[in-house]
């Protein structure tokens, strides 16, 4: 496996509001390193320009946090932050967003919104895409039995990018050319 540590990213930077859009073109697989025909069918029809409408459910939503080992924190955003995980079972890295689910009282519905958003991405090469979500549920009184215990999470795990987003590469570079685009 190649070791994504090495790559620049703009590790630890808060911005709000903005969506990076998908820098490689390699073909994605679900955790399993398998490509769903559900995927296969969206991948072509977003190739022919046809509008995307979502599925049901096109990730994985039973799997749990041992499955990934957490190496280092990628960034931060407004829901919470993202670390670079690699999945232990297909050996492929990832980035995986944390999201403490006390602070979605009041953002709820925005991070529903971000779920689907990364949903509907499976198959479109233009837009960074979700593998799988998953959640840890904690008894109420274990994290005062055990601090080591923490409050409820989200888990988003999706692809992982190098290099960091458009909007740093845009910062600094201004505007990109046509080729570079296309
Ligand atoms: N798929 C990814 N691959 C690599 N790094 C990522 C990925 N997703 C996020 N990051 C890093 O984590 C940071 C925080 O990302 P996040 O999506 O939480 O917030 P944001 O898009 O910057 O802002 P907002 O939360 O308002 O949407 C990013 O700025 C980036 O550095």
């Amino acid at each position: 496996m190649e070791n994504p540590t090495t790559t620049e990213t703009s590790c630890g930077k808060k911005r709000t509001g903005k969506k990076r859009q998908r820098e490689k073109t390699e073909e994605k697989k679900g955790p399993d390193g398998s490509e769903t025909e559900e995927h296969l069918k969206r991948k072509k029809k977003c190739e022919e320009g046809a509008t995307i409408h979502p599925v049901v459910s096109p990730m994985e939503t039973s799997i749990s946090l041992e499955r990934f080992a957490i190496h280092k924190t990628l960034g931060q955003g407004s829901f919470g932050k993202v670390v670079l995980a690699s999945d232990q079972i297909t050996n492929k890295w990832l980035a995986m967003k944390i999201i403490d689910k006390q602070h979605l009282i009041e953002s709820a519905s925005s991070c529903l919104v971000e779920r689907r958003v990364l949903e509907i991405a499976a198959g479109c090469k233009f837009l960074t895409h979700a593998y799988a979500t998953f959640q840890t549920e904690v008894p109420t009184l274990l994290p005062y039995i055990n601090p080591l215990f923490k409050q409820d999470r989200l888990f988003f795990a999706m692809e992982y990018l190098s290099g960091g987003d458009l909007y740093d590469y845009l910062d600094k570079n201004g505007r990109l050319d046509l080729s570079t685009t296309t």
